[in-house]
């Protein structure tokens, strides 16, 4: 058997907007990682690009937490663990990239260890560790995916969309952490709100699934989580108009920010640029990323 693998992951954009936790999308931003597996004991990592010099080389990793599940599943142990990353998604800026390393890591060491694990195990496996679907889903199986949680196990449904778009990423300097994030959403809301995105996340899911893209600017409205995090995001609410008065169709928080992402069918430049501009305005650093649907999701390269 092969002990080494390279696996190519996208990022994703989580939520969308009014789908929080369930609606994600796999972009053209990518992530290649390479393992080689042997019995010599220790843990090895190479970084280039994102995270080098940030991403600890030990069992805290999120990676060698993944292959780690991955031996203990399959009963097939390796003492020593060798990692090769190459990062574009960008970390803890809300594009997925704790989702891209889990399933890099799954889908890595399934390769090595027989392909005992069918895609569906991994979604369930990856989501044990990031603990929400929305992120994991997509980078597995590409596309458009929304997923929910029962007993355990995520189930989801994956799609394309019939029209194309594109998804401007603009992404700031800083970061924020889908943990610290997390903290600030309320423990209840109210009934209306509710209501109020059960309708927009129904709109949405419609509106991508049936290439009707103009109801996007009603279907991107949340009342569950945005309002909430604008106070970790200077600009945020004056970034998303500046985005749809430049010609978006609608704009939201990507997972859980900072970067925020408008959906375009022309002049995505410009509407990058008026969003950056928006950001610096209240002295945030920000750099635009325009990104299609990744329609493979994690592939062996
Ligand atoms: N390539 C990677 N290898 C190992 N760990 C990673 C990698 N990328 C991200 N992580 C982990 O995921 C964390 C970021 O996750 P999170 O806060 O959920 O933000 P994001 O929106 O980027 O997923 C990082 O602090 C790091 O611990
Ligand atoms: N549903 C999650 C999504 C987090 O996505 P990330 O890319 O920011 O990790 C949330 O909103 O907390």
């Amino acid at each position: 058997m092969a002990n080494t693998v390279k696996v190519r992951v996208p990022g994703t954009t989580a939520n969308c907007g009014p789908g929080f936790d369930a609606v994600g999308i796999a972009c053209t931003i990518y992530n290649d990682l390479e393992l080689t597996v042997s019995q010599e004991a220790g843990i090895s990592l190479e970084v280039t690009g994102e995270g080098a010099g940030a991403i600890p080389a030990d069992s805290s990793n999120v990676v060698v937490k993944a292959i780690q599940m991955v031996m203990d599943k399959t009963g097939q142990h390796y003492k020593g663990i060798s990692l090769r990353m190459k990062n574009n998604i960008p970390l803890s800026r809300g594009l997925g990239s704790s989702a891209a390393a889990i399933v890099g890591g799954l889908v890595a060491a399934n390769e090595l260890t027989g392909n005992r694990l069918n895609k569906e195990t991994i979604l369930d496996m990856a989501t044990a560790i990031e603990g929400h679907p929305d992120n994991v889903a997509p980078a597995i199986f590409g596309g458009i995916t929304v997923s929910i949680m029962d007993s355990g196990h995520a189930h989801y449904l994956r799609f394309l969309p019939p029209v194309d778009f594109s998804m401007v990423a603009v992404i700031p300097e800083f970061n924020l952490s889908t943990r610290a994030a997390r903290k600030v959403l309320p423990v209840s809301i109210p009934f209306a709100d509710a209501v109020f995105n059960v309708s927009r996340s129904a709109l949405l899911i419609g509106s991508l699934a049936t290439g009707e893209l103009k109801l996007l600017l009603h279907a991107l409205e949340d009342r569950l989580h945005q309002p909430y995090r604008e106070q970790l995001i200077p600009g945020m609410a004056q970034v998303l108009a500046a985005a749809r008065q430049a010609g978006a169709l609608g704009a939201a928080l990507s997972g859980a920010g900072p970067c925020l992402l408008a959906f375009t069918t022309e002049n995505s430049d410009e509407v990058g640029r008026a969003m950056t501009k928006a950001f610096e305005i209240h002295k945030v650093q920000a750099k635009y990323q325009v990104l299609k649907i990744d329609r493979q999701g994690a592939i062996i390269i």
